[in-house]
């Protein structure tokens, strides 16, 4: 295993019922990088996703086999702590999800759940979270107001602060810009840039162009097998497979 490797799969099989949405999946996504899983919908993205945190968990007739590995742990090892888990890695979705209670709230909500009571120190972590998901400035005079009162851009980066108050490591994108207007999206787009020096984030994205833009590393995925991974300027400028050519090049998907 390469040793800034944070994820790591091998010969991951995913089903759901008899279908089988994840074939054989070999991959290590370093640290301190964005990833980026494309493909066309359906092929599997989603899912190798879920898989991390264990989302999938939560649908009925799952069946996982092969390995995963989080930081070289079984992320499936029968004593694993999924709360836990999903603390480390934390998730943002593609529809910005506030809940109906203030923006503070909503940040606080992970940091209370996760037993913080003092005032001082969570408004220290509010403060930080908000920061970090740049929407500090847009929202400080509000804090008390309810997060839906926000626009679709800033509830997005507000969940994004929801994500960062319990301090995880990894960050899974799941199309989080694909709702927004392009402004929005930039900014989200420069947020991910920045978030990378202090954690890894794993996105899907529909949108090529941002894969390119901002993505280190990105895996083509395509009827659930993983068809090519690779530094994303190799990826884009000379892909080893047809396959992933004809993608990129939108040819098909
Ligand atoms: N909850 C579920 N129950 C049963 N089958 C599912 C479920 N979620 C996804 N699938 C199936 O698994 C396969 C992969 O789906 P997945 O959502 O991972 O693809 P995706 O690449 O993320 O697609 P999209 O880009 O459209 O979001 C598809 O055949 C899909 O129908």
């Amino acid at each position: 295993m390469n040793e800034n490797t944070i994820v790591k799969a091998e010969n991951l099989d995913l089903y759901y019922g008899e279908n089988k949405a994840l074939k054989g999946i070999n991959i290590e996504i370093p640290e301190h990088q964005i990833t980026a899983l494309i493909g066309p919908s359906g092929c599997g993205k989603s899912t190798f996703l879920r898989c991390l945190n264990r989302m999938n968990d939560l649908i009925p007739n799952v069946k996982i086999t092969g390995s995963l590995l989080y930081r070289g742990e079984d992320i499936y090892a029968p004593g694993q702590d999924v709360t836990d888990l999903r603390k480390r890695i934390g998730m943002v979705f593609q529809k910005a999800n506030p809940f109906p209670m203030s923006i503070y709230d909503n940040v606080a909500y992970g940091p209370r759940t996760h037993g913080i009571r003092s005032k001082v120190k969570l408004d220290e972590i509010v403060e930080e979270s908000l920061k970090g998901a740049a929407i500090w400035d847009e929202v400080k005079d509000r804090l008390k107001k309810p997060a839906l009162g926000l626009s679709g851009g800033q509830q997005q980066r507000l969940c994004i602060a929801r994500a960062l108050a319990v301090k995880p490591d990894v960050l899974l994108m799941d199309e989080s810009t694909s709702a927004l207007d392009p402004i929005s999206t930039s900014k989200i787009e420069d947020l991910a840039t920045e978030l990378k020096k202090d954690y890894t984030i794993i996105m899907v994205t529909h949108n090529m162009q941002q894969a390119a833009r901002i993505s280190d590393k990105t895996a083509f995925f395509l009827l659930g097998e993983l068809i090519e991974y690779g530094d994303t300027e190799q990826m884009f400028s000379m892909p080893q497979n047809k396959k992933t050519e004809d993608y990129i090049t939108g040819r098909f998907g």
